[in-house]
């Protein structure tokens, strides 16, 4: 599904290059979960937002589901993750101004989809995640855990193959934080979808299948957790 071929990334300062990441190379399938980990500083973010296509590496190849990304004008790009890809942010993301239901409907309208295939999607997430009674409610008037369900939902709205989320319990207390990550195992271990996620923490990791750690830009080390379950 992903395939990365020597990506490197630096940022040129007065003539000096500062190197992100180097000589990343790695195969993700799908239906796997996959959690980043690595110091502070190591290109974890970097790395999440070029599969994410959100960054363009310096060099190298990124193939999404047998795309070269690298060659894709931004008209392609951007479809293609419109079509795939559902972003999740540590601090959620959301729109202020919009309520719950708004939140989660503006990837559909950008994707026009139509009005009775929205409310459908929409109320079936709002139903799954338990946030019915909270609709028509603005994100400041929930609570951290809930506002990142209805970032994910927002994420899934969408329907996409490939969930990749930055931190995505980063600031949120433990039992929330353990929600969220038993609902990230049950999106891909139910419904199959693709799970990317940097965290910091190893407990968070085990809800995966594999861990890539990387430190000073280059991935050092790829374990699979037993009970992997890639299809
Ligand atoms: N736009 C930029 N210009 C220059 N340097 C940058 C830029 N964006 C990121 N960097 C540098 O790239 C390096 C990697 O950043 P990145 O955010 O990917 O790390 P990270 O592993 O996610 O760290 P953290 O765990 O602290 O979030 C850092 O040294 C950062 O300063």
């Amino acid at each position: 599904m992903i395939e990365l071929k020597n990506i490197e990334k630096y940022y040129s300062n007065k003539g000096v290059k500062n190197y992100v990441l180097r000589h990343v190379s790695t195969t993700i399938k799908k239906g796997e979960f996959v959690s980043i980990m690595g110091p502070s500083g190591a290109g974890k973010s970097t790395l999440l937002n070029i599969l994410g296509m959100l960054e363009e590496p310096t060099y190298g190849t990124y193939e999404f589901l047998g795309e070269d990304v690298t060659t894709l004008n931004e008209r392609k790009r951007i479809e293609l993750y419109r079509n795939h890809i559902g972003f999740v942010f540590q601090a959620y993301h959301l729109i202020d101004e919009m309520t719950v239901y708004e939140n989660i409907e503006a990837p559909l309208l950008y994707k026009k989809i139509g009005g009775s295939e929205r409310t459908s999607r929409i109320a079936n997430l709002l139903d799954r995640f338990n946030i019915v009674a909270k609709k028509d409610l603005f994100p400041n008037q929930l609570s951290g855990g809930q506002q990142q369900l209805v970032g994910i939902a927002r994420a899934l709205a969408a329907q996409p193959s490939v969930i990749l989320a930055d931190e995505p319990t980063g600031n949120l207390q433990s039992a929330q934080a353990e929600e969220i990550m038993q609902l990230f195992q049950k999106l891909n271990q139910e419904d199959g979808i693709t799970i990317i996620q940097v965290t910091h923490s190893e407990k968070n990791a085990t809800y995966g299948n594999r861990i890539l750690h990387i430190a000073d830009g280059v991935i050092k080390d790829d374990v699979q957790l037993t009970g992997a379950k890639a299809i």
